[in-house]
């Protein structure tokens, strides 16, 4: 049964109930929350992961999942960074994908001009405005750093191309330098001006007031990148949206450099509370678990176990408490529901924590028949046993089995035995995690 089915339960407020109280909030009437656009870096910023060396093969395979799953930028590597590097941009290029491709470069007419032949459709430029930037990385003034934006800027737009400036280490920046130099972009047209939180130090507050400032200075879009160094990205773009930018960066699982940025798959999951209608329409939410295990392979690594929507415990209930709420509506302990994104949820009953509800599920999925007293009887067993060792399903059967023996007639016709085939025929998907699926859950 999907969690839609039951009836919403809602609060009793003195005030008239918000449709969605996980919604935008009234007081933010510029909020982008139901109208955002999604930039995937995986190809860009996911390349500056540690583990990362796509081969053009793998790079057209994650650029074709991408554009499928309905993202609508994906972001390449400066082509600039080697000669292999502006080879996959063009050959992106050329797939005709529904997804505007861009690429990524330095505030640089070096940069812009080999750009702007790769065949893209917007072009990033990025410069460092922080003092720490400024003066360790280009080592250039903000006078400078005008002076170059402004020529790169009129280059790419005279091509026709879409052009984005973004300030490196934007929250690092000073306040009255950033909005000078988006000002100064605004005015000469740019599509988009980016906001980053280059070292992730950023916390939403300060995001939603930069946002906020931001766009009562510039008339573009506004798009916000954010590194999860201190674990904020998902939040902190959650809240630009909020205070009006338009477009996130991500990447499949947050990939980047060092500890990455706003994972794709961890924004679905935020936005789709907040904004269910845009979200299940506009993305192919069912694919987010092949695009994951497709770059996982690429780069080498696993899907961490509390990753959101697709970690291998997602979607498991295993407290007795949990468990009994769970099988009466999944939404008393589910503010995502697995079947939007094509996943299953899960009942682990087969441990010391289980209650009585739960294992009178797994009673049913096994076609026997106990009564209450008696499922709560071989409840008792099943803990005393959980408290010796870790148990698995086949313990638990077993359990439930024998006693079944013991105390009940078998519910099957001819007084059958429930066969190990019965047993089989439900499915466990990971058995390698213990986890059953419950039939009457899902
Ligand atoms: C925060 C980010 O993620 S920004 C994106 C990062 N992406 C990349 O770095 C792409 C991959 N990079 C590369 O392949 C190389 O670094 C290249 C090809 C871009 C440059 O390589 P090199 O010429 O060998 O320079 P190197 O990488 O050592 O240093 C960076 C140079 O760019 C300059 N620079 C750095 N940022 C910028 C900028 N935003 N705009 C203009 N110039 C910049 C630096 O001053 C330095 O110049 P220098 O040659 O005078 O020292
Ligand atoms: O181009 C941008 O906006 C972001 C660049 C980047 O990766 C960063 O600043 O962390
Ligand atoms: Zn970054």
């Amino acid at each position: 049964m999907s969690s839609q089915e039951f009836e919403q339960v809602t609060e009793s407020t003195s005030g008239p109930a918000r449709p969605n109280p996980y919604g935008p909030n009234p007081s933010d009437y510029l909020s982008n929350v139901q109208n955002f656009e999604l930039i995937d870096s995986t190809l860009r910023e996911g390349e500056q992961f540690a583990n990362a060396f796509y081969s053009t093969e793998t790079k057209i395979e994650i650029a074709k999942a991408l554009d499928a799953f309905g993202v609508d930028y994906i972001e390449l590597t400066s082509p600039v960074a080697s000669e292999q590097s502006r080879k996959d941009c063009e050959a992106i290029c050329k797939l005709g994908l529904k997804a505007k491709i861009l690429t990524h470069i330095r505030c640089h007419m070096d940069d812009a001009r080999v750009a702007v032949e790769t065949g893209v459709d917007g072009v990033d430029v990025v410069i460092g405005t922080s003092k720490f930037l400024r003066k360790f990385s280009h080592g250039k003034d903000m006078n400078y750093i005008a002076k170059n934006a402004i020529e790169v800027i009129e280059f790419v737009k005279s091509k026709g191309i879409e052009i984005r400036f973004s300030s490196e280490d934007s929250f690092r920046s000073d306040l009255v330098d950033l909005l000078n130099i988006y000002k100064t972009v605004d005015k000469i047209g740019v599509n988009r001006v980016g906001i980053a939180d280059t070292v992730g130090c950023a916390n939403p507050r300060q995001v939603y007031e930069l946002v906020r400032t931001l766009k009562s200075v510039v008339s573009c879009d506004i798009e916000c990148h954010f590194h999860n160094d201190t674990g904020c990205a998902i939040a902190n773009a959650y809240t630009a949206l909020e205070g009006g930018a338009k477009l996130i960066d991500v990447s499949v699982l947050g990939i980047g450099e060092r500890n990455g940025i706003t994972p794709l798959g961890g924004l679905m999951a935020r936005m789709i509370v907040a904004a269910p209608e845009y979200v299940k329409s506009k993305y192919k939410l069912h694919k987010i678990r092949d695009i994951e295990n497709l770059v996982a392979e690429a780069v080498e690594v696993n899907i961490p176990f509390n990753n959101p929507i697709t970690g291998f415990c997602a979607f498991t209930h295993k407290a007795g408490i949990h468990a009994k709420a769970i099988l009466a509506n999944p939404s008393t302990y589910e503010i995502l529901d697995p079947h939007d994104f094509g996943m299953k949820r899960y009942i682990h009953f087969a441990n010391r924590l289980t209650g009585w509800n739960a294992i009178k599920s797994r009673v049913d999925q096994l076609n026997l028949n106990l009564s209450d007293d008696q499922v709560k009887e071989v409840t008792t067993k099943i803990k005393k046993l959980g408290d010796i060792r870790p148990l698995n399903i086949d313990d638990v059967d077993s359990i439930i089995k024998d006693f079944h023996a013991e105390v009940a007639t078998p519910r099957l016709a001819g007084g059958k035995d429930v066969s190990s085939q019965d047993v089989n025929d439900i499915d466990i998907n990971e058995p390698a995690t213990k986890k059953v699926k419950t039939e009457s859950a899902n």
